[in-house]
């Protein structure tokens, strides 16, 4: 049955729908992995990771310099016997007699005897005898062992997205493999006649397809395997063939236009005819008409097609439902910015704007707009500038410069 009337939500009960009755309660998909760290980039951990060791392991040397007892260094200037030259790498421990120091470089371990580094510019740089000029406090630039993490430490929880900064820690704290979530299979489909291929030509009516390419690559940033990113036509049989092919081994699938209320919205027809589809307004601008449908047991979600109605419903809707597979924690991105220019937002909808962020000249966070037009959905160019969307609450229908908005990353 076409459904032109239908229930209006809040984002926050059709996003409840979404994760209690498209996915069923589920948590995380099953299956993880155990990889190298270098395989393991845009992955999620499946377990916490923990220090094996103490960073660092053992105390070095802050600086280039001489390793010395501090005893020694008395009233500057001083002179001292140096004996022994410890590099980075070294496993020798030189012992100190009263009055004799280490050359030490940077990384180098401190020798047991020694608790202070002088760095080589307090010094005549001397290489058997060397004069201190100035004396460092009593344990200056001595990096003490487990003085970064302990061993047994959590270096990153069940949960993270493994990101360079996320490995680099990891790899420091002594791990080459870490479990992560297997990766969920994510189909895309765009909907639509007059879809043409980028880099085609295009005749009237027609244009380049958008949608299905940036949920794809969306998708594989963040950590999915898309199986396929496909255009089907707006003819239900095909479109009913196609989703059989696209469910196939899927743990979710994707899709987008289709889904309003006008007569050849294939999406939307097939899959409340066919799998008791549900299909909603959300108090929303852009991203009102969405949709949702379990085909062969697979989730299916389905997108408005204007494109920046399919990005801003990824954000809201997409990605929770991809991360609630994926067990991923999500940090937190700065939340508030002031709006930079004025603009309009329709009333009881709540409205998402791309919006570009800069600091003015006293460091507040500036958010603009990256299209004169704002949220409106078919300005997709005003999707490649944004770093964040700006969200202005229902009760709201104008945004004044100045005025303190939230905003959530992109
Ligand atoms: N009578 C009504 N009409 C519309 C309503 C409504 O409530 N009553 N809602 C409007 C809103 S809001 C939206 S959003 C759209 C959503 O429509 P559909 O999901 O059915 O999307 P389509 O009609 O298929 O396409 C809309 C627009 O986007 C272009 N498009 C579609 N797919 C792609 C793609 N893959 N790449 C680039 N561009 C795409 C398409 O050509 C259309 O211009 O409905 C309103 N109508
Ligand atoms: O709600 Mo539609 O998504 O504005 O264009």
């Amino acid at each position: 049955m076409t459904t032109t009337r239908r229930t209006l939500l809040t984002v926050e009960e059709y996003l409840d729908e979404l994760l209690g009755d498209l996915l069923d309660g589920a948590g995380a998909i099953p299956g993880t992995q155990d990889v190298p760290l270098a395989q393991a980039l845009g992955r999620v951990l499946a377990q916490p990771v923990h220090a094996v060791g103490d960073v660092p392991a053992f105390a070095n040397s802050g600086m280039d310099g001489y390793a010395v007892r501090h005893d020694d260094l008395g009233d500057p200037p001083v002179r001292l016997q140096v004996v022994a030259d410890v590099a980075a790498g070294s496993g020798e421990d030189p012992r100190l007699e009263p009055g004799q120091c280490v050359r030490i470089m940077t990384g180098a371990p401190v020798p047991g005897c020694a608790d202070t580094i002088v760095p080589v510019e307090l010094t005549d740089a001397g290489t058997e005898l060397v004069t201190i000029t100035e004396a460092p406090e009593r344990g200056r630039h001595v990096r003490g062992a487990g003085e970064d993490v302990s061993a047994g430490d959590v270096i990153a929880d069940a949960g993270t997205t493994v990101t360079g900064r996320v490995l680099g820690s990891i790899a420091a704290a002594g791990t080459g493999t870490v479990t992560v979530r297997r990766r969920p299979v994510v189909a895309v489909a765009a909907t639509g006649d007059e879809l043409v291929a980028p880099g085609g030509s295009l005749q009237r009516g027609q244009i380049f397809e958008s949608n299905g390419t940036h949920l794809a690559a969306t998708l594989t940033e963040l950590g999915a395997e898309v199986s396929s990113a496909v255009v089907l036509a707006d003819d239900t049989d095909g479109f009913t063939r196609g989703l059989d092919a696209l469910t196939d081994g899927a743990d979710l699938v994707l899709l987008t236009g289709g889904v309003s209320v006008g007569a050849f919205d294939v999406s939307r027809i097939v899959l409340e005819r066919s799998a008791g589809g549900t299909f909603r307004h959300v108090r929303m601008q852009p991203g009102k008409p969405q949709g949702w449908a379990r085909w062969n047991g697979v989730p299916v979600l389905a997108f408005p097609g204007n494109p920046v109605s399919t990005a801003i419903s990824f954000e809201v809707f997409g990605r929770p439902v991809l991360d609630r597979l994926l067990g991923r924690r999500r940090p937190d991105g700065p939340t508030t910015a002031v709006a930079a220019t004025g603009w309009h937002s329709p009333a009881g909808r709540r409205q998402f704007v791309p919006v570009e962020l800069t600091s003015d000249e006293t460091g507040r966070l500036l958010a603009t707009p990256t299209h004169r037009r704002g949220s409106a959905s078919h300005m997709v160019t005003s999707l490649a500038g944004a770093h964040a969307m700006a969200i202005v609450p229902e009760d709201t229908d104008e945004v004044t410069a100045g005025d303190l908005v939230q905003i959530r990353s992109l």
